[in-house]
């Protein structure tokens, strides 16, 4: 009974892999199972955020919204779950090793933690906190998309609009999961764009 005890299990890849689907499935497992759990997600926009966790074909899991992870150490050191699920923890705010530290607390006392998180950004550079977890994990699983361009698996979240920041909430509007093969490619085509303006403001 209760062989998941302190295990870390990171589900990472492109947006549409199957992420958050994975963490809800495991989830839905351990509280089966007779664990208890809680699950968290950041606050990356109050206008739109809900106590829930929705996968892109709309399953839900109910979670706490959180900004930081001294929040969801509050919650623990409260609730004091055996298993605990963080979605989107590439938005989690705070300094990377307050949270890997945390993180690390948790599972030094026996708390299962269960990560969901993008791997790169709409450029393909990765989202630091993923980065740092994955080493450390004890189960870790790496999703894939299929390329919406060619129907192979999809390696990164490509931004279909223009602008540049790093954080912009979406999802089939805004991204589009593409091999590198594909994703190479649409730069190129974006690159000749942007040359292509260059030349003809230059010129006017
Ligand atoms: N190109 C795609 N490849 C795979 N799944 C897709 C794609 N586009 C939409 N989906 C849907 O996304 C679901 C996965 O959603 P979700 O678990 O929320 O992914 P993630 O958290 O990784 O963004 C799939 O089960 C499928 O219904
Ligand atoms: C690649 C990328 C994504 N985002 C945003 C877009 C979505 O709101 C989430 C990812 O959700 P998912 O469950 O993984 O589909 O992140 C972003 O802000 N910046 C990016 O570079
Ligand atoms: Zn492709």
């Amino acid at each position: 009974m209760h062989q998941y005890k302190g295990k870390l299990i990171v589900h990472t890849g492109s947006m549409f892999s199957g992420k958050t689907s994975s963490l809800e499935k495991d989830m839905k497992r351990f509280v089966i199972a007779g664990y208890s759990t809680l699950a968290f997600k950041p606050t990356v926009d109050t206008r739109y955020d809900s106590n829930e966790i929705k996968t892109h074909d709309n399953t839900i899991l109910q979670a706490i919204l959180v900004d930081t992870v001294d929040d969801i150490v509050r919650y623990v050191e409260d609730d004091t779950p055996s298993v605990i699920g963080i979605d989107e923890v590439q938005f989690l705010g705070g300094k990377i090793e307050d949270i890997v530290k945390s993180i690390k607390g948790f599972l030094n006392n026996d708390i299962t933690v269960i990560i969901a998180g993008l791997d790169m950004d709409f450029e393909g550079e990765p989202f630091e906190i993923v980065k740092e977890l994955m080493p450390l994990s004890d189960y870790l699983y790496k999703h894939h998309a299929v390329c919406v361009n060619c129907g192979t698996d999809a390696w990164v979240s490509h931004r279909k609009i223009g602008t540049k920041e790093r954080v912009v909430i979406g999802a089939t509007r805004e991204y589009e999961p593409l091999c590198r093969r594909c994703f190479l490619k649409e730069k190129e085509i974006e690159d000749d764009i942007v040359n292509k303006n260059q030349v003809e403001f230059d010129i006017k």
